[in-house]
């Protein structure tokens, strides 16, 4: 026996397919707003798919760019500029902020009703209290996954999260507890975290620490979400080449578990699909238009 591949790519293009359905029939175009400082090579990949997808849902996609170099103050002026912009709809600060700038001061800064990443403090509250706002990307992918796999009603599952960072873990926990699930939030001080995790119907690792879930981790026929995007050196692929993994090791989980997330091509696609979704949910809630349906 072996796990059946969740497709998160194929997914996420249904997510955004979807989300460009949606735009269509909206009274006008929805705007994201991506502000980048600096010049990590990284974010700017990520900003350029950002863009390019955004542009293929059919939504506007405005791109602002600081230097390095740039002071709290300006950060924060942009983002109070676009806050005031009445045709700007959601605004996203790409992490990390070069070193020397407070990031969770400038995340304050945003205004909550466009605040497509789901960090301020204001969308966690609402999260923790069950009120509707915009939801964090990537947790909000892990759910649809698991939805994917195992079918709409996830209730009294046991759902393990390995984790509890402020982007990711605690508002997955917080997600799949609206969804009716049983909910365990482990993290590095869990005692016997292996048998714990033997626990899960619906494993999701999201430490960041590459291959550290092994097989016998996994109960036999559970789903496994990996959130892991580590990059580690390839030697097999040449002198200082590099490849992608997961927190699970995926060779050693793939044979035990029924559902299994894939790295790359599993949650880390989701993620750019949820924040298209979350840009076309806040264009309807500020500017008063109907939710589409089915989104
Ligand atoms: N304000 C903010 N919001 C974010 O959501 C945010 C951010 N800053 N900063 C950086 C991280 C990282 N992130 C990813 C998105 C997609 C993939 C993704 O699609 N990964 C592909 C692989 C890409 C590759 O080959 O390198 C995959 O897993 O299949 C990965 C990582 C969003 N982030």
């Amino acid at each position: 026996m072996s796990a059946q591949r969740i497709d998160g790519t194929g997914v996420s293009a249904d997510v955004r397919a979807k989300v460009a359905e949606a735009v269509k029939a909206l009274p006008g175009q929805p705007a994201l707003a991506v502000v980048l400082v600096g010049e990590d090579p990284a974010s700017q990949v990520y900003v350029r798919s950002k863009v390019r997808l955004t542009e293929e849902a059919g939504m506007v996609s405005v791109h602002h760019q600081l230097p390095a170099t740039a002071t709290q103050a300006e950060v924060e002026d942009l983002i109070a500029s676009l806050n005031a912009d009445d045709t700007i709809d959601g605004i996203l600060l790409q992490l990390p902020l070069p070193k020397g700038l407070d990031e969770h001061s400038a995340i304050e800064c945003i205004d909550p009703d466009k605040d497509v990443d789901g960090l301020t403090e204001v969308s966690a509250g609402r999260l923790t209290l069950g009120k509707p706002g915009l939801r964090p990307c990537t947790p909000n992918g892990c759910v649809i996954l698991a939805k994917s796999a195992l079918g709409e009603d996830l209730s009294g599952k046991h759902v393990v999260v390995i984790g509890r960072s402020i982007l990711v873990g605690k508002p997955a926990a917080l997600l799949f507890l609206a969804e009716n699930c049983t909910v365990t939030i482990a993290h590095s001080r869990t005692a016997d975290l292996p048998a714990v995790c033997r626990t899960a119907d619906i494993l999701v690792p999201a430490v960041g620490r590459p291959n550290m879930v092994k097989g016998d981790w996994v109960k036999p026929g559970a789903t496994l979400i990996d959130v892991g995007i580590n990059r580690i050196p390839a030697p097999e692929k040449g002198e200082g080449k590099t490849r992608l993994v997961g927190d699970a090791d995926f060779a050693d989980c793939e044979p035990v578990a029924g559902h299994i997330t894939p790295v790359p091509g599993g949650v880390g696609p989701m993620t750019i699909a949820c924040l298209l979704r979350n840009t076309v949910l806040a264009a309807c809630t500020r500017r008063g238009w109907s939710m589409p349906e089915g989104l």
